[in-house]
């Protein structure tokens, strides 16, 4: 647990607890007693802590510290602190791997502190619904201030050793053998006086400026922290080092004691715990097959086939875990666009050395080697099968074939192969080499083997990578398009977008549906729409009722927007109106090309384009392009379309348009909608129950497994706010199932012909019954 030994005159404790070194009450235990011991031996001068195997510390346990075990973890906790802090003889803490929250708190804790140059420092509490309670608020504002501690510690940021040692957190960086430098740095600070190497002994450096500090960082924290407790919590006791140290512990402590027992520590200790236990996975259909009993295929090598924006983003990924890519595009511009892309973002990177991993290609054939194919081409089944029928013929037969598709039917694109147990789909999110979330769909005919290997293959990459069946939107997607469908009616009924979006961003999610889609595209929805006979690309299919198709309700207004050319962001126009637009940009956007400083008019570009979608992909990929907003467009006002949203070339900041919120009124009045006030909980309501009663439905036909892949799967891809524990969790331990479905049953009486709002079975069984999601399909879970 703290192996003992003595090197002449100092002592090294070594804590050996694999495989992260973490502090149960035991291992503190043993800490104790090999402090006492050398405390108490003559001989020993000086002691060295230190990691046994690949890490320092990672913090103490957190199935023990979560868990019945707490109250001896953090008495055992406090002591070691107390013997350390106050030790007679120096205490040097040896660091390398990761010194994460109760660990780096430890070495706060002592005298001296050595780090090895791959060492990361961190408190990540934060990420957890805590704060760093073993001292962590009290010593490291003592040691960077006030400032860089609020920083740090709202972030749980990493900090490397070069870093820390900047900030004065490390002494020295070891090049050599750490414990044995350690060793002798121990020896030579012997006898040397401790009173000034105790940080709780020190002052705060910028103590007089604590205030200030505190208000100017609060407005950003409340920002970021979008309804979490815990940053805020976290800069209260960062205000408290300024006290004495012994009542500034206490502060912390009570602090503490505060966080954790609120429900979000409890949510984000879930989402902690799930992030990693979707790695767990068991097929939905067949228990049986799992990621114990299948066994992923090796991948070495992949194609990548398009090259736009997606194709860029999953080369990048693929290339950064250092696998193999060969990148086809038929189109040879839009490949030089592509290789620019990924060579500067892999610089930034510091990562070039991956583009000798880098194949690009305009042929097919050069895929015949590959271990495995992502196909990220335009979001069309015919294309898309034709695509799968040349790599069946060209790959090698155990090649595994992925679809990056965001809903398509992954059965329809393995039937246009030979081998359907090796297709499978992969929807990465844009963008693909940020995003961490990986939705993997199997198909009906998809083998356990293919189903391991895209699982695997998520790890490999560094993606949360969860397993899903196939149906229309899969489940994030699908879960998203009653919410969609209801912030719509909202605004039938009274309410303007950007009411719409407000009440979504304070309950936590970065953006509102509205600003959402005109990040990502009002014209993606469209095309799916127009695909699946919803609407057409004129107007709304002949002899087709206004608001309903095939008998659901249907709010054509995202059609109408657009109709008028209102596509979102990437266009320039959107849903809302920028603070910064000047009048002129309402006309036309203009695109200048960096590399010929050559200006073209949007639309007009437009009209000489197969689709608006390679268009708009073309242009967003582009790197060499920019929007910008031209005084000459009013010039070719007559063309421009008025936007929903309109936005300022490189800004974000979206404010009403005038014309749009005048094109819904013009719409209440002629389908007769009467206005009314709509409070913020309603928006809410609606839009989340809709949105989780289709999660309720997700489960009970097997689409996901547990509620938890549905949580993840928000929580990584969608922006769900991470200290509600995710849209299952929520509904389950904070609001209540019941009450879930009596809001259901109320709002779908009110609304009887929304049908996404009429509560799932499953959902009334469970609440019939006293069932529970956290039981539903889960045999492994720690919490
Ligand atoms: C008055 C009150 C006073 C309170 C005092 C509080 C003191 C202190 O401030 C509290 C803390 O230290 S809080 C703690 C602060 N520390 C943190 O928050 C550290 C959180 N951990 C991490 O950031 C990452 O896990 C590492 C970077 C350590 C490793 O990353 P990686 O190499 O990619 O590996 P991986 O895949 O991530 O994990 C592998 C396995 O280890 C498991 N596990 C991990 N940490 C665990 C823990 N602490 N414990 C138990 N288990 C932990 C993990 O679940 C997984 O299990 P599985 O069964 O295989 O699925």
């Amino acid at each position: 647990m703290a192996e003992y030994s003595t090197y002449g005159s100092v002592a090294v404790l070594q804590v050996n607890n694999p495989p992260l070194n973490t502090f149960t009450r035991h291992v503190l235990q043993a800490l104790v007693s090999g402090l006492e011991r050398a405390q108490r031996d003559p001989a020993v001068r000086s002691i060295v802590i230190a990691g046994k195997g690949p890490t320092f510390p990672a913090g103490a346990d957190l199935e023990e510290l979560l868990g019945t075990a707490a109250a001896p973890l953090l008495s055992n906790l406090r002591m070691v602190d107390k013997h350390v802090d106050t030790c007679q003889k120096p205490i040097v803490c040896a660091i390398h791997g990761t010194a994460l929250g109760g660990g780096f708190e430890l070495a706060l804790a002592s005298h001296y502190r050595l780090a090895v140059p791959s060492a990361t420092l961190s408190l990540p509490e934060v990420h957890l619904g805590m704060l760093p309670g073993a001292g962590g608020t009290q010593r490291l504002p003592r040691v960077v201030g006030v400032k860089s501690a609020i920083q740090l510690i709202t972030s749980g940021q990493d900090i490397k050793a070069q870093q820390a040692l900047t900030l004065g957190l490390v002494d020295k960086i070891v090049q050599g053998d750490l414990l044995k430098e350690a060793v002798s740095f121990a020896r030579s600070v012997e006898g040397r006086p401790l009173e000034d190497r105790r940080i709780s002994q020190r002052t705060v450096p910028d103590a007089d400026k604590v205030d200030e500090v505190v208000e100017a960082t609060r407005k950003t924290i409340l920002r970021k922290a979008r309804g979490a407790i815990a940053p805020l919590t976290c800069v209260q006791a960062i205000q408290a080092s300024v006290l004495p140290f012994a009542a500034g512990m206490a502060r912390e402590a009570d602090l503490m004691t505060y966080l954790m027992t609120s429900w979000q520590a409890a949510a984000q200790q879930y989402v902690f715990f799930s992030e990693r236990e979707v790695r767990q996975w068991s097929h939905p259909r067949d228990k049986h097959i799992n990621f114990r009993t299948a066994k992923p295929t090796v991948i070495k090598s992949v194609g990548v086939v398009g090259a736009g924006t997606m194709g860029a983003g999953i080369t990048i990924s693929l290339l950064q875990a250092g696998l193999k890519v060969v990148l086809l595009e038929v189109n040879k511009k839009q490949l030089d666009k592509a290789i620019a892309v990924i060579q500067k973002t892999l610089r930034q990177k510091s990562a070039s050395q991956k583009m000798s991993q880098l194949t690009t290609t305009m042929d097919y054939s050069q895929l015949s080697d590959v271990d495995m194919v992502i196909e990220a081409v335009f979001e069309n089944l015919r294309l898309k099968k034709e695509v799968f029928r040349k790599l069946d013929v060209i790959t090698k037969p155990q090649a595994v074939l992925a679809s990056n598709t965001s809903g398509l039917d992954i059965d329809k694109i393995a039937a246009a192969t030979k081998r359907p147990d090796k297709v499978v789909g992969t929807h990465f999110f844009s963008p693909a080499n940020v995003m961490r979330l990986l939705e993997n769909i199997y198909g009906k005919k998809t083998s356990a083997e293919t189903v391991a290997t895209v699982m695997q293959l998520a790890t490999t990459i560094g993606k949360v990578g969860v397993l899903v069946g196939n149906c229309a939107g899969f489940v994030g997607n699908r879960m998203l398009g009653p919410y969609r469908s209801e912030a719509l009616f909202l605004l039938e009924e009274g309410v303007d977008p950007q009411d719409v979006d407000r009440a979504i961003e304070e309950f936590g999610f970065p953006m509102g549906p509205f600003r959402m889609t005109d990040l990502a595209g009002n014209d993606i929805g469209w095309r799916r729409r127009i695909e699946a006979r919803l609407t057409t690309e004129h107007g709304p299919p002949p002899d087709t009722p206004a608001l309903y198709r095939r008998g659901d309700r249907y709010c054509p207004l995202p059609d109408m927007l657009c109709l008028q050319g209102r596509l979102g962001q990437k266009t320039g126009a959107g849903c809302m109106m920028l603070q910064e637009a000047k009048d002129d940009l309402t006309e036309n956007i203009y695109i200048r090309f960096r590399t010929d400083g050559s200006v073209f008019d949007l639309r007009r570009l437009l009209a000489h384009t197969k689709t608006l979608e390679e268009l708009i992909l073309d242009l967003l990929f582009a790197d060499d392009c920019a929007l910008l907003a031209h005084t000459e467009a009013a010039l070719m006002s007559h063309h421009a379309p008025s936007m929903c949203n309109r936005y300022d070339p490189g800004s974000r900041t979206a404010l009403p348009d005038p014309v749009v919120l005048q094109m819904i009124q013009d719409y209440r009045q002629e389908h007769g909608f009467k206005k009314r006030t709509i409070s913020s909980q309603e928006i809410v309501e609606r839009c989340l129950y809709s949105l989780i009663n289709e999660g309720f439905h997700v489960l009970d036909e097997g689409i996901a497994s547990r509620a938890l892949d549905i949580d993840v799967i928000y929580l990584f891809g969608y922006g769900w706010p991470r200290h509600t524990g995710g849209p299952m969790y929520y509904v389950e331990r904070v609001i209540g199932l019941e009450k879930l479905l009596r809001s259901l049953e109320t709002y779908s009486a009110r609304y009887p012909n929304h049908s996404h709002l009429q509560p799932s079975p499953l959902l009334r069984d469970m609440v019939a019954k006293g069932g529970s999601l956290a039981a539903l399909g889960t045999t492994d879970s720690k919490l």
